[in-house]
């Protein structure tokens, strides 16, 4: 034994570990990467609170941390609470008045939550909606033609108060809400704000934290996990009709976010503990990556 209860084997792999993570360091230090974390994966406040020592990590080796986040789960709990039944159109929540200020007050709230969760683990951190700022201007989106309310389609992008943030070392952690040219506000997919952010900021990676390992070509069978492929790739199996649900718009975002700047889009499983570590700074990584060539 060494000390406490680590035999020499325990502490040398310990130190191997982190060795294995110096490439993976320098190769990402003073780089933008950006962050989605759905509230699928935000199983509970245990895992939450990994995802953001992670992110504290990240940080705190050089890297500059953007966090979009999203709520949906949360957002449909409080929509059935007023007696409502939430509905979705394309992936896109159906949002009425009322819809509108109940997602606006949780996502809020998730917001501020997580910036609780950073300040605890000794992060600077500050929660902004698309609204502050400016940063978010959108206009109603029309899926197939259907007016579904008061959801919005990001038209532009201003990161001014998402580089003053990250010039001040703070950690900028944005609600999808966005405001139209009228004045009025919207809800805007988290996925959609994520890529919208990576894009503008020209981002070294994208990583989304859902509720699944990856992309499959079968998600039935484990077996069939997609660990790495590249924009010609992702089309293909979009094209063979091998993704659906959720994972159909997060994929298509991902490729026009890569035809836009994006350097790498990776899809993780944010309900892993250290999903984020083991995917920056292991050899293997884990999820599935989107790349336009190979790292090393
Ligand atoms: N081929 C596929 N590979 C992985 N996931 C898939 C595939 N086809 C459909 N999906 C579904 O997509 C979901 C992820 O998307 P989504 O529910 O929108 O996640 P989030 O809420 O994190 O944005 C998975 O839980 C899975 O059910
Ligand atoms: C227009 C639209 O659908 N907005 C989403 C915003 C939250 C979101 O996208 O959250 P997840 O990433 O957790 O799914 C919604 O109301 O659910």
């Amino acid at each position: 034994m060494v000390k406490g209860d680590y035999t020499v084997d325990q502490v040398i792999s310990k130190a191997q570990t982190l060795i294995e993570a110096l490439p993976y360091i320098k190769k990402f230090q003073g780089k933008t990467i950006v962050v989605k974390y759905g509230g699928s994966a935000m199983l509970d406040e245990n895992l939450k609170y990994n995802v953001i020592e992670d992110v504290a990590l990240l940080k705190l080796v050089g890297l500059k941390p953007v966090i979009v986040h999203g709520g949906g789960k949360e957002i449909s709990k409080w929509v059935e609470k007023i007696g409502k039944e939430p509905e979705f159109i394309n992936g896109l929540r159906v949002t009425d008045g009322e819809t509108m200020e109940i997602a606006e007050m949780v996502l809020s709230k998730v917001n501020k939550s997580l910036v609780s969760m950073m300040q605890k683990v000794g992060l600077k951190a500050v929660g902004i909606s698309g609204k502050d700022g400016g940063l978010f201007t959108v206009k109603k989106r029309l899926p197939g033609g259907k007016d579904i309310g008061y959801v919005g389609e990001i038209t532009k992008v201003d990161t001014e108060v998402i580089d003053a943030l990250v010039d001040q070392d703070f950690i900028p952690v944005i609600a999808p809400i966005g405001v139209s040219e009228e004045y009025e506000d919207y809800n805007i997919n988290a996925d959609d704000a994520a890529c919208a952010v990576a894009t503008a900021l020209k981002a070294e990676k994208l990583v989304f934290l859902t509720d699944i390992e990856g992309v499959f070509i079968d998600p039935t069978d484990k077996s069939t996990l997609i660990s790495e492929m590249d924009i010609h790739e992702a089309k293909d199996i979009i094209e063979k009709g091998v993704v659906g649900g959720g994972m159909l718009p997060k994929l298509n975002n991902c490729i026009t976010a890569m035809e836009n700047g994006v350097s790498r889009v990776h899809i993780l499983d944010g309900r892993l503990k250290h999903c984020l570590l083991l995917e920056f700074f292991t050899q293997k990584g884990i999820g599935t990556a989107i790349l336009k060539e190979p790292l090393f």
